[in-house]
């Protein structure tokens, strides 16, 4: 089977990092027909370019001043959104005892001097469509088709990761479930299609307010969606469930037969702080009994305990 990939070999950016100015260029040119390349000059830069954007792949100089590549790379691979990325060395030491460090660091691969383009091209190439394909699986098994935003799968992988990060670090999880109200009767009156694109409306309304670098939303069901907030506690938590109700309020899509006359969401929202004593479950089952009693209270509103 052939696995469709997300993105072309030419849109993929790889990063180089090299301090010397020289050989960074003559790296960049010979990528110049696979892909696209910027250039850093030392380890802390690339940190600090891979924090605002992910690159596909990094060739590093193993030798640079301050800190080195095989620190670099150990330092990536120990980053949750960084760990995937093939790392390819160049290295003009032809001694064993290197290679076994680039490969002990976590390296993919390594090229060494005098450069043969090729080689390097070949190498860059065969990366970055492993990479692609692992990419396209990726979002195969964790993303909803219709929303494009995360699905069960997904929670139930990153659950386990995420609480012991919490526990980690003494912190509590915001977990609010919604649920589109009415939204039978809006499916009969309008039809599925209809019904299918109010969901994504819903779904870019709460992507919009998953704004932290660890939050995210998970379309849970046909049309409940979970949004997860670590580190947020109970007021914070009741803030942001409160703030989409109203959006999606707002926004007024035409509901005929809602008493509302427009679509609203319910939700149920918790902020667990001893993460360690609860499953998945159980914090998904405290959701669900406050959104359960926000329908029973009449629908488009929060209940949070
Ligand atoms: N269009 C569309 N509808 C879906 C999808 N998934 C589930 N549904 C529909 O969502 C509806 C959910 O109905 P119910 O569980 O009865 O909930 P409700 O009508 O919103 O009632 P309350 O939650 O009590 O307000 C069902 O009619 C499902 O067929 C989907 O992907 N697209």
């Amino acid at each position: 089977m052939q696995i469709p990939t997300t993105k072309h070999l030419e849109q993929c950016l790889v990063l180089i990092v090299d301090d010397d100015r020289i050989s960074a260029a003559l790296v960049a040119t010979i990528l110049s027909n696979v892909c696209r390349c910027l250039t850093v000059s030392s380890a802390g830069e690339a940190i600090m370019f891979c924090q605002k954007r992910v690159p596909d792949l990094l060739v590093v100089d193993l030798n640079m001043p301050g800190m080195g590549g095989l620190e670099l790379c150990r330092e990536l691979k120990k980053q949750r959104d960084t760990e995937n990325i093939p790392i390819i060395f160049i290295t003009a030491d032809h001694e064993e005892s290197a290679q076994l460090s680039c490969w002990q660091s976590g390296a993919n691969d390594f090229v060494t001097k005098p450069l043969v383009a090729d080689t390097l091209q070949h190498r860059v190439k065969n990366h970055l469509l492993s990479k692609l394909r692992l990419d396209a699986l990726m979002s195969l098994s964790f993303q909803d088709t219709l929303t494009g935003l995360f699905n069960r799968n997904y929670l139930k992988h990153e659950y386990p990761r995420l609480s012991r990060q919490l526990m980690r670090d003494n912190q509590p999880l915001g977990l609010i479930i919604f649920d589109v109200d009415f939204f039978k009767q809006y499916n009969d009156s309008y039809g599925h299609l209809k019904g299918d694109m109010c969901l994504e409306k819903v779904a870019g309304v709460l992507s919009y307010y998953s704004r932290r670098a660890r939050d995210a939303v998970i379309r849970y069901g046909g049309e409940e969606f979970v949004m997860l907030l670590p580190n947020t506690g109970l007021s914070g938590v009741k803030e942001i469930a409160a703030m989409i109700v109203a959006e999606i309020h707002q926004l007024d899509i035409p509901h005929k037969n809602s008493p509302f006359k427009r679509v609203t969401l319910s939700a149920g929202a918790v902020s667990v702080s001893d993460i360690e004593k609860h499953s998945l479950n159980e914090v998904i089952e405290q959701a669900d009994i406050n959104l359960y009693d926000a329908k029973l209270r009449g629908k488009n509103q929060v209940v949070i305990g």
